[in-house]
């Protein structure tokens, strides 16, 4: 009797294995470029890491919020090359993080991201190279969105040109009393290439897509709120006396999200994840796959045993 049900542990835990490594697999392979659209990852890395400045934080804590810091202060949190492989880097190191739950990204002393570091785009202004990097964020970018976390952008200041796109990557965006979010890139004779239109598509739809991008129009968080970009505002703690720090209330709003064992909010990020990328077949295959990883899991068993309520 013991030995069936050890039995059936076993067989249980190895199908989640595998489940989990075919969902792994889809998410690892779900980068946007690959060798066969020509993309050499080595070749583009080598040229960014030519412009160099700032870096990427990683601070992963035991709640299983991380915090990732674009820190470029000099620069108004501007992109360097050496950044964007860092950025990869980091979502590397999220994505292999079973404890993880959900991310903030913000930006260092009091500011997001201005965007790409101005001076290596001058640098690179040949229409390869400058295609090159755009494939290497996109795929960067995307693998964060698809991280199996909840996130968060928290807006504090300006969030201009790739700064704004990168907004776009996150779940969830909150901003500062003050704080604009621009996407400047017509101003600079160029569109979003880090894959920041297609999102922003995605979260206001096109007519306001289309409104934000071709006024480059700076958007406030009561302006964010109404078209639904920005899914909360942050008192500004230097100018309301008592407000608490602003990294402290971006935890406070995210663990509404977040409370819970890590398996199952990864899995919850995953079928939304899926319902919103995935044809519906696929997306309902999927969610069949995640279910089946959460369905007679400790989780599960536990509540079950607790005979909760839902009052
Ligand atoms: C993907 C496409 C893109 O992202 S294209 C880049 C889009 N971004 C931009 O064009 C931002 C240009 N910068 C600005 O508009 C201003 O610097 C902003 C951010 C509004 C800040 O103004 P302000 O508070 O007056 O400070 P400041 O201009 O003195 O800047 C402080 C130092 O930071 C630098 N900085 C700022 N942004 C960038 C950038 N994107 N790339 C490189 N450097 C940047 C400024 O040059 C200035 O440096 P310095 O003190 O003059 O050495």
């Amino acid at each position: 009797m013991v030995l069936c049900a050890l039995r059936q542990q076993v067989l249980r835990c190895s199908s989640h294995c595998r489940t989990w490594a075919r969902l792994l697999q889809r998410q690892r392979s779900s980068c946007v470029y690959s060798s066969i659209h020509g993309f050499n990852q080595d070749e583009i890395r080598e040229k960014l890491q030519a412009f160099h400045g700032g870096s990427i934080d990683l601070l992963k804590q035991d709640s299983g919020i991380a915090v990732l810091t674009i820190n470029n202060p000099s620069r108004m949190n501007a992109f360097s090359g050496s950044m964007m492989i860092d950025l990869e880097e980091r979502v590397s190191q999220l994505e292999n993080w079973p404890e993880g739950k959900g991310l903030i990204v913000q930006g260092a002393a009091e500011t997001f991201c201005s965007g790409s570091d101005l001076n290596a785009v001058r640098a690179i202004s040949n229409q390869q190279d400058g295609m090159k990097m755009c494939m290497f964020m996109q795929n960067a970018l995307t693998r964060l969105l698809r991280l199996p976390l909840i996130s968060v952008a928290l807006v504090e200041g300006r969030a201009l040109g790739g700064g704004a796109e990168l907004t776009t990557a996150c779940d969830f965006r909150l901003m500062e009393a003050g704080s604009v979010i621009q996407f400047v890139h017509k101003h600079m004779g160029l569109v979003p290439g880090w894959g920041g239109a297609a999102r922003l598509v995605h979260l206001v739809g096109s007519q306001n897509a289309l409104k934000l991008l071709g006024g480059a129009v700076k958007v406030d968080p009561e302006l964010g709120v109404n078209i639904g970009l920005v899914d909360g505002v942050l008192e500004g703690h230097q100018k309301t006396e008592g407000a608490a720090p602003l990294l402290q209330q971006a935890e406070n709003w995210l663990s509404r999200y977040t409370k819970g064992p890590a398996p199952v909010i990864q899995a919850v990020k995953k079928v939304v994840l899926s319902g919103r990328e995935l044809p519906l077949s696929e997306a309902l295959r999927t969610e069949k796959d995640i279910f089946g990883m959460v369905w007679g899991a400790p989780a599960n068993l536990e509540a079950l045993a607790s005979k909760s309520k839902h009052k």
